[in-house]
């Protein structure tokens, strides 16, 4: 059979829907001999996806029967695997070719008139036969990778007699086209519509839309383009080219054909839309993020990365070299952390001054000052600069912040402290800033211990010093109370929505030994910066909702998480960790085994002088359309990606409607912390947009809570209320003082609504607030409802 394929590699069939590399070709002698017998073999395989590395989508149709040989009724399909060259011969059937991995396809009924089609994997041909063999009498075609068929065949010759056309300068075809008053093709019916399908071919090639990039024909603009230039064309055309086209149908040949034909016409025709949409992308443009900072550039900055585990002494190393220089800024990821070292330093007698989004605390004289890494200034020297948790330079909203710190700072010596997924990234960066890069490789003090035993899914097994991570606040709450309630422990909350303050002070609250609150229920809110007495860190479960769907909680997260256990010098230098529920166990394990991952891409975000720059080319468009004009055209290097800001532009849309906002006012509201699902904390938002819009002093006016939380929905108003007056400081300290004038009263509020938060907590013993509230619930005999392993079940679906 294989022997028999060697002198089947004759003549084409049907080359006119040849659309890529394949061919489809007939015994040549049944062919000459009598005729047509399969006077039409099509095919069309799908030119996005090569043959050789995937399947492929193949159909034919016979129409016609009328073999010397007798009708057939089925056909065979096989798909073949060539060892060496194969040759062709139209004369002597008996050249050889090798062949291997002869792969039976399928046997198909030979219906005159239908379309059979398969997919075929790789393999350099597929042969179809009609009868039992590619035996002498059969009716046969075969289908061929052209690439590795570089033998002469008749497309190779009728391509010959295209040779002019296919060799012809585009340039000096464009201007005939041009230059003809009307073109002399006259296409027939047929012609007419493969000329048709090439136009709507090219439309959608996402090679041709990119290429026209080039040219500064933008996404939108390039079906307009294409549609004038067919339009063009079809007017213009000679004979010859039309036949061309027709040859090659519609494909990537075509498209390849075309395109420098259609570059001249775009060139021409349209140079007020590329001029406009080249100021656009040029002023989209972020690329070389590090030729932003050319003082920075100027300077000789020693970088040391502080790479290692969590809990392995970084921050601290890092904070000893902060002290002992004459001028040092400290880049935290969370206000609470910045307070922390704000503290720290000032305790050890360096005047060290405090830079949030919401406070400005200036100690006199000071030398050092600790802030978050969105505050940093990238105008001011320093000595020395640290800027910690360096590794989410590659988180998706806020990367951005840490991208510029290591890019702008103006420090001669910048300390970086995270874990390995950066390193590379940083050493790809030092090497085109020229900054000189040192590492310090860390690893724990004491290893991580996993206990298999868990707790049996009995939180009546929790012990003092556990800190067990839940991931809503929901199940925080229904932990806190199941274990007050089956033990005699009491527990201290942490998460997300608490302020700094409150959180701070459960922190507190728990790593003093002699208070009576030994257990710590905390969500990933844990992950970063807290300095806490954790014996085990206790999974309740290991799956978290990400604003989509449940999801299982990413490796880096659960080792980030389960590292906070044990503490150099504390109670429990070693540290311990495991799940509530058995079924938890083998994922935990496999997260704390997996190694760090090697970050690609860091995020990088315009600043208001890009975004600024950018809309003096667009016009009429909303704030939150200019953002999404932004992301689609602004160019980046390989080694960014833009941050997601999805939130940003929901607070644009909300601010739409008010009214005599600059663009600079709507960039700083929208950045402002606001949480986008609390419909109250958007309202008062707005509410301080329209009162600055009106040019009057924008008013906090918002009660006092007369006490403590008595129930769980008290207690989300008050953490609403506390960032409602958290968002007034920020703006406060983000546009002109007297516009928000009441930055006092919203402090002495903020901080008495924190300690209301904190009573409510130490006393809170009420189930938390369902978002589905009346939604019945099993609840285990224990008490509390035991949860089911998201994990697990994602796992049991995934096989
Ligand atoms: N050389 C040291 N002497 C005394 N205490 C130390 C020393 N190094 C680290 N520590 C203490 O160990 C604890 C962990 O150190 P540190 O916070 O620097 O770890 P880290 O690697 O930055 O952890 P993370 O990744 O969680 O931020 C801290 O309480 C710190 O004060
Ligand atoms: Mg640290």
């Amino acid at each position: 059979m294989v022997r028999g394929l060697a002198t089947a590699l004759l003549r084409i069939s049907s080359s006119r829907k040849c659309d890529s590399r394949f061919r489809i070709f007939t015994w040549n002698r049944l062919l000459h001999s009598s005729g047509q017998y399969v006077d039409h073999i099509i095919h069309r395989s799908n030119p996005e996806r090569p043959f050789s590395s995937t399947s492929n989508q193949v159909w034919f149709r016979l129409l016609s029967q009328s073999s010397r040989f007798g009708a057939f009724n089925s056909f065979n399909v096989r798909g073949f695997s060539f060892i060496g060259k194969h040759k062709e011969d139209n004369e002597n059937d008996d050249d050889t070719v090798s062949g291997s991995n002869v792969v039976e396809v399928g046997e198909y009924d030979a219906d005159v008139g239908k379309n059979v089609s398969f997919e075929i994997d790789t393999c350099d041909s597929v042969m179809i036969t009609g009868g039992d063999d590619c035996s002498e009498g059969s009716i046969c075609g075969t289908i061929v990778d052209d690439s590795k068929n570089g033998g002469d065949d008749l497309r190779s010759s009728k391509l010959r007699n295209y040779e002019t056309i296919r060799l012809s300068d585009p340039v000096e075809l464009y201007r005939e086209l041009r230059g003809v008053g009307r073109g002399s093709a006259k296409p027939e019916q047929s012609e007419w519509l493969t000329l048709q399908e090439i136009f709507r071919y090219f439309a959608k090639s996402g090679w041709a839309s990119n290429q026209a990039l080039g040219i500064y024909i933008g996404l939108s603009f390039f079906p307009t383009a294409v549609h004038k230039f067919q339009s063009f064309f079809f007017k213009k055309c000679s004979t010859d080219v039309v036949k061309y086209l027709v040859f090659l149908g519609p494909s990537n040949d075509a498209v390849k054909f075309l395109f420098p034909i259609f570059v001249e016409y775009c060139l021409e025709e349209f140079p007020d839309e590329i001029r406009r949409f080249r100021s656009m992308v040029d002023s989209a443009d972020l690329t070389k993020p590090h030729t932003w900072f050319p003082f920075a550039r100027a300077m000789k900055r020693k970088i040391i990365y502080h790479c290692g585990p969590t809990n392995s002494g970084k921050t601290y190393n890092a904070l000893q070299r902060f002290m002992e220089a004459k001028k040092g800024i400290y880049c935290s990821p969370l206000r609470l952390l910045a307070m922390e070292v704000f503290d720290k330093v000032n305790a050890h007698g360096v005047y060290c001054s405090l830079l949030t989004g919401q406070e400005k605390k200036l100690v006199p004289f000071s030398s050092h000052i600790a802030c978050t890494v969105e505050m940093v200034s990238t105008d001011e020297m320093y000595e020395v600069a640290v800027v910690d948790e360096i590794q989410m330079m590659s988180d998706s909203y806020r990367g951005y912040a840490w991208t510029r710190a290591l890019l702008g700072l103006k420090a001669d010596e910048i300390h970086l402290c995270g874990d390995p997924s950066v390193l590379n990234v940083v050493r790809k960066i030092c090497s085109e800033t020229g900054d000189e890069l040192h590492e310090q490789h860390y690893g724990r003090f004491k290893p991580l211990v996993v206990e298999a035993k868990t707790l049996l899914g009995d939180l009546r097994n929790v012990r003092s010093g556990d800190c067990i991570v839940a991931f809503s606040r929901r199940e925080i709450f229904e932990v806190k109370l199941a274990i007050e309630k089956l033990t005699k422990h009491r527990c201290c909350v942490i998460y997300g929505a608490l302020p700094p303050e409150t959180r701070r002070h459960q922190a507190n609250l728990f790593n003093d030994q002699h208070s009576e609150f030994d257990v710590l229920v905390a969500s990933d809110a844990l992950g970063m910066g807290l300095n806490l007495n954790i014996r085990r860190v206790v999974f309740y479960n290991l799956a978290k909702y990400n604003g989509d769907k449940v999801v299982p909680v990413p490796a880096s997260q659960v080792k980030q998480i389960a590292g906070r256990a044990g503490r150099r010098g504390s109670r429990y230098p070693d540290g311990l960790t495991t799940t509530l529920n058995l079924d938890d166990l083998d994922y935990l394990i496999e997260c704390l085994k997996q190694p760090f991952d090697d970050v690609q891409k860091i995020g990088l975000f315009p600043c208001f002088e890009q975004v600024e720059l950018f809309a003096g080319q667009v016009s009429n468009v909303t704030f939150c359309q200019l953002l999404e004009k932004f992301s689609e055209n602004c160019r980046l290097d390989g080694s960014y990606f833009l941050c997601r800001h999805d939130h940003i532009k929901k607070v644009a849309n909300m601010l739409e409607k008010v009214q005599g906002l600059s663009l600079a006012d709507r960039f700083n509201f929208c950045f402002a912390p606001v949480n986008v699902r609390d419909p109250k904390a958007m309202y008062h938002l707005l509410r301080f947009a329209s009162s600055y819009s009106h040019n009057v002093p924008v008013n906090i006016a918002m009660g006092m809570p007369k006490g403590s939380a008595r129930n769980d929905m008290e207690l989300l108003d008050l953490e609403t209320k506390h960032q409602v007056l958290s968002m007034y400081l920020w703006l406060s300290q983000h546009f002109k003082e007297e516009t928000f004038p009441y930055v006092k009263k919203a402090e002495v509020m903020a901080t008495d609504i924190a300690d209301l938060l904190g009573q409510s907590l130490t006393k809170a013993n009420w189930k938390p607030e369902s978002r589905q509230a009346g939604k019945p619930k099993s609840q285990s005999k224990e008490g509390h409802e035991k949860p089911r392993s998201p994990v697990s079940l994602y796992e049991k679906q995934a096989i």
